[in-house]
């Protein structure tokens, strides 16, 4: 439940996309540089209306952002073509870093758009958006700018859920309230002040997205939370009300399938942490059901996420300085 504490850093540390139309936030830009990333597996029906968007808004007509880059995350579809033909700039995420065995998921893409982009603010954005607007980043951006203390500011809105025959408000973010919440809740209570602690727009300093590992599956959003927490205290870090936003929505077994990756995540933490110690290594599958006419056949899926070390150290190694250590 939500501490004292963290209901004053609630009250302390929310903003609205309102306060941060795109004509304030680039008078507040000064000399930072501001890129943009988006992740993008299999998104040719949605990337390229972000990303122009993005370019027509924030890039020509008002200029907040220096770079849209859009990792391409083993895409089957047209997903490349059509952000390059928006204006993106487009890296396959298995070219970055490809002396490095490739790794799956959203978070090696993320964390491999850090090797190829140079923005001081770094935006991530997710690629499936509907209802994608400019303050979705003017909103996470502005926070950064206007005051140097802050290092990270996270999204949150309403999560309506749109499926083929259904339309709810307010059900969206399944696995949120499902597992991240209480996960949260109950074991890093100073984080449960976070409205969507698994959305996918968030913005931080370079310096300081450099100096933490990046899981690399679903997990990544939890992850960078509660090692973002450790690393610079939750009072750096922020987050900003966009209203609302649709997004594609992945079946419940695949979501089944996310909740295990947090979970792989979350428990990584509990253990580094010592909130739990483990008699036993963590089971790295989940088995799941599937009706068929002569009964039930079981899946098994491998959940155990793989992470990434901080980019900073990767870098360093290759003879690329760094920003200075947050
Ligand atoms: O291996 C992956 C899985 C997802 N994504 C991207 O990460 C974002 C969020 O993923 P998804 O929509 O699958 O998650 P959901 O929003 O359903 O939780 C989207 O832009 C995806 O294209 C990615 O780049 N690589
Ligand atoms: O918040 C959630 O529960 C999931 C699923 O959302 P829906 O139930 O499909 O609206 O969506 C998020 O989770 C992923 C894992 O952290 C993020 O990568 C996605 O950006 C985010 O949409």
């Amino acid at each position: 439940m939500m501490p004292t504490r963290t209901r004053q850093w609630l009250s302390n540390r929310m903003s609205s996309h309102l306060e941060w139309p795109a004509s304030r936030v680039a008078d507040l830009k000064g000399d930072t540089t501001v890129s943009v990333v988006l992740p993008a597996k299999d998104e040719q029906e949605t990337v390229g209306t972000i990303v122009t968007t993005i370019r027509e808004s924030l890039v020509e007509q008002i200029p907040v952002v220096d770079e849209i880059v859009v990792i391409d995350s083993r895409s089957t579809d047209e997903t490349a073509k059509v952000a390059a033909r928006a204006g993106a700039t487009v890296y396959a995420q298995d070219d970055i870093l490809s002396d490095l065995p490739g790794l799956w998921g959203k978070g090696e893409a993320l964390w491999k758009s850090l090797a190829v982009t140079n923005g001081d603010i770094v935006v991530f954005v997710d690629s499936d958006i509907r209802n994608f607007r400019t303050h979705f980043v003017t909103g996470l951006v502005g926070p950064l700018l206007a005051d140097p203390s802050l290092a990270y500011v996270k999204g949150c809105y309403s999560r309506p859920l749109r499926q083929a025959n259904s339309y709810s408000p307010f059900d969206g973010g399944r696995v949120t309230e499902l597992l991240a919440r209480p996960l949260l809740n109950m074991c890093w209570p100073e984080l449960s002040g976070f409205i969507q602690p698994l959305a996918g727009e968030y913005a931080g300093r370079r310096d300081v997205l450099e100096s933490v590992p990046f899981v690399c599956g679903y997990g990544v959003e939890f992850a960078l939370l509660v090692d973002l927490a450790e690393l610079v205290g939750v009072d750096r870090m922020a987050q900003t009300d966009l209203g609302s936003r649709e997004h594609s929505h992945q079946s419940t077994a695949a979501l089944g399938r996310m909740a295990g990756q947090i979970l792989d995540t979350a428990w990584s933490r509990m253990h580094r942490q010592g909130i739990v110690v483990p008699k036993h290594p963590f089971s790295r599958g989940i088995t799941q059901f599937v009706q068929t006419d002569s009964g039930y056949e079981s899946l098994d899926w491998d959940v155990q996420v793989s992470e990434r070390p901080p980019m900073r150290h990767v870098l360093e190694e290759r003879g690329v300085p760094r920003p200075r250590q947050p």
